[in-house]
């Protein structure tokens, strides 16, 4: 099955309108983190939860794997009702937390045979499923190091493995790749497409980064707000965006605001946003419209830093549904 491809049709996650409010801290008034969220996530595929920090991906998660609880709606992994059966919810998950669970201090070997003892495993078997899964990871060279010693990428694919040890039908990997360098992002997406046909399980992978689901996920939905703004393929929700993306940087001596003006009086550009120095902006006929663009910006005294011509990616779907740039959200609700 090709990582795109989309799987079989008996969701392994629903959630129904699912509400959590969060008391408000020393005085502020209460948060609402989710809002009425539903979604489904077929059994067997890498499902894509994603929005800007704040959106309420974790509280999702956190709500889906049994740690946390609802106000209200209804949750069900690999067919389990959350709320009423949460240990044997439990039993069919894995969890990979943002923060690294695996003691510092042991080998990579040794913590996968303590995780499997730890859910049940006998000896011989946890000895087993920790070579396998160290083979899998591409850690069987350094199973005997202690994990103190292991890079980000190393240390986060053995937790990942840690996740699988109990071969869950779910497992849950949240912001997989947040703090890694690109090689070692690039070394995780490989870890989550192969292990997921491997194990042939469903995943949960909540990201920040609209081209990591972009990549990774048969179907995602982009979350803000508490809610589900869209979901479906990655290339569905493309689709439905026609013609060409262009993405104008303006210098940094000229006005971004005169620049979006001058590209909003051509009539075949159209959702012209802009976002810091950047100005984004749709047409039908990229090849045609991006000569006239810089030529009018040119004409209007507006000097030109970089310009590109671009299929629509997530970030235009993003904008398309909540009339902001992705990396202008993000950005916000870290500085908040
Ligand atoms: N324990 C809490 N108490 C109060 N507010 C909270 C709590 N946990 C989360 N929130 C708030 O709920 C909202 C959703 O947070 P959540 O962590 O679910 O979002 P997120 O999409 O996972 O973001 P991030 O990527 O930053 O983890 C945010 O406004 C956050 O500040």
């Amino acid at each position: 099955m090709s990582r795109h491809s989309v799987p079989g049709s008996t969701p392994a996650i629903t959630a129904v309108d699912l509400v959590k409010t969060y008391p408000g801290r020393r005085g502020k008034p209460p948060v609402k983190a989710l809002d009425g969220l539903s979604f489904g996530a077929a059994a067997g595929s890498v499902f894509g939860l994603l929005g800007p920090n704040g959106a309420g991906k974790s509280t999702a998660v956190k709500i889906l794997s049994t740690l946390s609880r609802a106000d209200s709606g209804i949750a069900e992994v690999a067919g389990i009702d959350v709320a009423r059966h949460p240990e044997k919810v439990r039993a069919s998950i894995g969890f990979v937390a943002q923060k690294s669970v695996c003691d510092p201090m042991d080998t990579g070997y040794e913590n996968l045979v303590l995780a499997g003892r730890l859910q049940g495993l006998a000896g011989s078997e946890a000895k087993t499923r920790a070579r396998e899964l160290l083979a899998r990871s591409a850690l069987t060279e350094a199973k005997d190091r202690l994990v103190k010693t292991y890079s980000g990428g190393m240390a986060r694919r053995l937790d990942v493995a840690v996740g699988l040890v109990h071969r869950p039908a779910v497992l849950f990997l949240d912001e997989p790749t947040t703090g890694l360098d690109p090689e070692a992002r690039a070394d995780m997406w490989d870890e989550i497409e192969s292990m997921a046909s491997a194990e042939s399980m469903t995943v949960l992978l909540t990201t920040h980064y609209l081209d990591e689901a972009d990549r990774l996920a048969a179907e995602v939905a982009i979350l803000d707000g508490g809610r589900i703004l869209a979901s479906g393929s990655p290339d569905e929700l493309k689709r439905e965006l026609r013609g060409d993306a262009v993405i104008i940087g303006v210098a940094l001596d000229a006005d971004p605001a005169r620049a979006r003006g001058v590209l909003e009086r051509i009539p075949s550009i159209w959702e012209v946003s802009c976002d810091a120095r950047i100005i984004r902006a749709r047409t039908d006929d990229g090849a045609a419209a991006l000569p006239q663009a810089l030529a009018a910006l040119d004409a209007a005294g507006v000097a030109v830093a970089s310009a590109t011509l671009a299929r629509p990616s997530l970030d235009d779907v993003y904008l398309r549904h909540t009339g902001r740039a992705y990396s202008a959200a993000d950005a916000q609700e870290v500085a908040a």
